[in-house]
């Protein structure tokens, strides 16, 4: 049964043997050589140091495309045009099904056709000089982001290529994004990634750590989504990471959104170890966006807004091209500039929300209660109390494509926005907590004159992309 144990130097090297030899050799990811590059340097491209010294929110995008010299010229452009202060390399999403062969293809195809014949970077088939010649180039850190269950080969070639921050973790890059592996797996590899993390970081190069707080996007409750990632820092803290960014998405009601954040923050001071550096990002909506630019531009305006008011330590963008796909350059800077409009203007304003107080009580007790369930069902040790309470159901999220989640929660927005939960399952929350959503909900009923229903949540879901936030009928 897996445990929540630091992983021995020998471990180490034994999972690096394993995972190299087909397409990256052992010795592309040799450790002095690769903590020489780090070290090489300059202080402006460590990603820790200019996250944890940030004197204003960070804006940062996702970015990548298949070749080499059009994603450094991509990210130079983010950087010089879109005003980026970190920079991504999102990955393609063959080499996040670990299919090196198939991005192969489309990386070669990309080079026939002169054109983008995959979704992102192909970090693994470019190898560790591809990766340092991405850092070289550009002028700011630079964060591997992506969805990789196994994310083990691709964190020792990314790492040792330079990059100084890695997203995910073995919750939210599991249940949002496949149904192939079991959370015990996942916990595995991702020990593996954490303590990679960490033996770079007892070496003198602090690499970041960032799990993804969105999860599935799709009206995620905040206290859900705060508890898994929380249990992520933990896990990566037991590795030796010391430097961990606690992630949620924007659900676009700012009373909900602020607390949540306020909430994630004061969560994770508590929770993680004092040698934890503890930072915040706000994810702008990753739920549907509308088609029409401007209406594109009003959701990131509202998140930039979002960011403005609660100050996590960066943002993570969107551009008027979400709802079409990946988008050009030039969208994904205007996205940037729209956020940075915003943040600027309501920089110097001190604005008091009704209500965030009584809105962050209720996340914290929330999490609490969720994350007592963990250790609780692991006896104190939270890797497998957080296989336990997953197959309990005692921790859940919505609409999971994994079936290592029940599944059994049902959110809803409540009649101003916020998301409650319709339908409990066997989640670890009390009685009061259910009784609070279940009246604010009940409250949207009575609005709209219809009952509480499925109807609800799919009215929802779709709401923001048609316009607005909340499902209202007809
Ligand atoms: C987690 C999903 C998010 O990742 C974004 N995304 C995925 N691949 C890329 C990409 N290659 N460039 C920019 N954004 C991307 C997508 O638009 C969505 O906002």
């Amino acid at each position: 049964m897996i445990e929540d144990k630091r992983l021995t130097d020998t471990e180490l090297e034994a999972i690096t043997d394993r995972i190299t030899g087909d397409w990256v050799s052992r010795a592309a990811v040799d450790f002095a050589d690769a903590v020489a590059f780090h070290e090489s340097l300059p202080p402006h491209k460590r990603f820790a140091a200019v996250l944890e010294n940030a004197e204003a929110v960070l804006c940062q995008p996702r970015a990548g495309v298949p070749r080499l010299d059009e994603h450094v010229e991509l990210l130079q452009h983010l950087d010089e045009e879109g005003g980026a202060d970190l920079l991504p390399t999102t990955i393609d999403s063959y080499t996040r099904d670990n299919a090196y062969e198939k991005a192969a293809e489309g990386l070669a195809r990309s080079r026939e056709t002169d054109s983008s014949e995959l979704n992102g970077f192909p970090a693994v088939n470019h190898g560790v000089e591809g990766c340092r010649e991405v850092v070289r180039r550009v002028d700011a850190p630079v964060q591997v982001r992506h969805g990789t269950p196994d994310a083990r080969l691709l964190a020792a070639v990314t790492l040792a290529g330079g990059f100084q921050s890695f997203e995910g973790g073995p919750i939210t890059y599991n249940l949002p994004y496949t149904s192939a592996y079991d959370l015990e797996t996942t916990i595995e590899y991702w020990q593996y990634v954490d303590r990679l993390c960490g033996a770079y970081t007892e070496r003198g190069v602090t690499i970041n750590r960032e799990p993804f707080g969105p999860l599935t996007g799709t009206l995620v409750p905040p206290s859900i989504a705060i508890a898994i990632v929380t249990i992520e820092g933990l896990l990566a803290a037991t590795q030796g990471v010391r430097s961990v960014t606690l992630g949620y998405g924007q659900v676009g009601n700012l009373v909900q959104d602020v607390a949540a954040v306020r909430a994630m923050a004061a969560i994770g001071a508590e929770y993680l170890p004092d040698s934890v550096t503890v930072t915040t990002v706000l994810h702008q909506w990753m739920g549907g966006f509308p088609r029409d630019e401007a209406r594109a531009h009003g959701v990131i305006g509202l998140a930039g807004a979002t960011a403005a008011l609660v100050e996590p330590t960066k943002v993570i963008t969107k551009s008027p091209q979400e709802a079409v796909g990946v988008p050009t350059a030039e969208s994904n800077a205007a996205g940037l500039r729209t956020t940075d409009q915003v943040l600027r203007m309501l920089d110097e304003q001190s604005i008091t929300l009704d209500g965030v107080d009584r809105e962050q009580a209720l996340i914290e007790r929330s999490v609490r209660s969720l994350l007592d369930a963990v250790y609780e069902a692991g006896d104190g040790d939270i890797a497998r109390g957080t296989v336990r309470a997953f197959d309990a159901g005692t921790l859940d999220i919505p609409f999971p494509p994994s079936d290592a989640a029940a599944g059994d929660v049902l959110p809803a927005r409540d009649d101003d926005g916020r998301v409650r939960l319709l339908k409990f399952g066997a989640v670890a929350l009390d009685d009061e907590t259910k009784r609070i959503h279940r009246a604010r909900l009940d409250r949207r009923a009575d609005t709209e004159g219809r009952e509480l229903s499925f109807r609800m949540v799919a009215d929802d879901v779709s709401a923001v992309s048609d316009g607005r936030l909340i499902g209202r009928p007809g």
